[in-house]
């Protein structure tokens, strides 16, 4: 049985001229438990619509989502969220940053050796008491990660967590997020522009298009875990998504 399920989900949008936009158009997916499902399109196909709608951010104009037979209609624990630019709190530590969600759910007594936990398996413990200005952006990115699956949620958003970051960071986190994902089997949605990345990380690959937002396609992605980069396998797979979105 799926763990998510969007049904015919739709939104729409008036634009600054006020036109109507189609932001999703007929939306159907199912996630199942442990999957990890990129959604990957050009920009305006309405991907951060889509993650919105399925935390409960925003309600979709027609349609529905449901979490594990219960209709998601506010954000709550069940599902984590991660952004682009991690948005922690400027005026909070990386330590207490990682713990603002225990502590929002369990008040001032939370776990705090749970965080101790989070820093040392994201490689954070010697920033521990630094502030978000004063670390790189992939060590944020860290950060928000941790924060997110310290609360253990059924469902992880990831909104092109990697988008600012440079090649080389960029790796290094797909590879913190893979290893989170193999170890804990946690089911997650990453949105991303990145074929390589959708490749490198996910079990299925849904291709959107824009202008109504809509699937095009989803790709069962069943290359061998770890993958290779360089093989013909992953070249071949990367070919096959870059043929549906056609660049
Ligand atoms: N609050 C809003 N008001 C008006 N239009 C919006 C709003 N949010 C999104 N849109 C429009 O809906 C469409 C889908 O936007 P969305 O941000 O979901 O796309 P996206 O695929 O995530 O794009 P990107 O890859 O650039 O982040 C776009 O045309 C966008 O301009």
């Amino acid at each position: 049985m799926s763990l998510l399920s969007l049904k015919n989900v739709s939104q729409q949008f008036v634009d600054n001229q006020g036109r109507l936009v189609h932001a999703l158009k007929d939306i159907n997916l199912d996630v199942n438990p442990g999957e990890l499902v990129a959604i990957i399109g050009p920009s305006g196909c309405g991907k951060t619509t889509m993650l919105r709608i399925i935390s409960g951010l925003a309600k979709p104009k027609t349609g529905r989502v449901v979490l594990k037979d219960h209709e998601v209609t506010k954000p709550g624990v069940h599902i984590g969220y991660v952004f682009q630019h991690g948005s922690l709190f400027p005026w909070e530590t990386i330590k207490q940053n990682i713990g603002s969600g225990l502590k929002a759910v369990h008040g001032n007594d939370y776990d705090r050796s749970l965080v101790d936990k989070y820093l040392q398996l994201m490689g954070l413990s010697r920033f521990a008491n630094a502030y978000p200005h004063q670390i790189s952006g992939g060590m944020a990115q860290r950060a928000a990660l941790a924060r997110s699956i310290i609360m253990k949620p059924e469902l992880l958003l990831l909104d092109e967590p990697m988008g600012a970051l440079d090649a080389f960071t960029r790796a290094d986190i797909q590879g913190v997020i893979y290893r989170i994902w193999h170890k804990s089997k946690m089911t997650m949605i990453l949105v991303t522009h990145d074929i390589n990345e959708a490749v490198y990380l996910s079990s299925r690959i849904v291709i959107m298009t824009p202008r109504p937002g809509r699937i095009k396609d989803v790709i069962q992605n069943n290359l061998k875990f770890p993958r290779d980069r360089n093989s013909d396998a992953f070249f071949k797979m990367s070919r096959q998504v870059r043929n549906e979105l056609k660049f």
